[in-house]
């Protein structure tokens, strides 16, 4: 799909929890339970740190998939609106990180 946005898939995935675990996947694993989530979500970031260490741009575009796939389902299952997040890195990007420096007397 052209422009699909994190948003976009959290919205799709909100429909496919409220199915039965038999017909959707997101549905069975957020049946399973945060801990079952969060453990996909880290053998997701583990397959991705190793295609980017072994340069194999192919399988990380995948595997970076796989992890905003997997990280979705972990903050639905613990009930963590992608909302907050997004919030939070904005309040990040009101500031440049060299003017947070400044700020704090750091030069250079
Ligand atoms: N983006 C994804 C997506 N990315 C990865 N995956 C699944 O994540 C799994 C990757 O984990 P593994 O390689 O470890 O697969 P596995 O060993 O078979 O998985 P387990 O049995 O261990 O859970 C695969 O089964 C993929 O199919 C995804 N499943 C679903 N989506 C999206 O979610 C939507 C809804 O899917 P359903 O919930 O299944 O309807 C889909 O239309 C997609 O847009």
């Amino acid at each position: 799909m052209m422009g699909l946005t994190l948003e976009d898939l959290d919205d799709r995935l909100a429909q496919r929890a409220a199915a039965s675990p038999e017909e959707s996947y997101t549905a069975r694993l957020i049946s399973r339970g945060v801990e079952t989530c969060a453990q996909k979500l880290g053998e997701e970031a583990v397959e991705a740190v190793i295609a980017a260490v072994g340069r194999n741009e192919g399988e990380l575009v995948k595997e970076a998939a796989d992890v905003l796939y997997h990280l979705l389902v972990l903050l639905r299952a613990a009930d963590v609106p992608l909302e907050a997040v997004m919030e939070e890195l904005g309040q990040r990007t009101a500031q440049s990180g060299l003017a947070e420096k400044a700020s704090r007397g750091v030069t250079g």
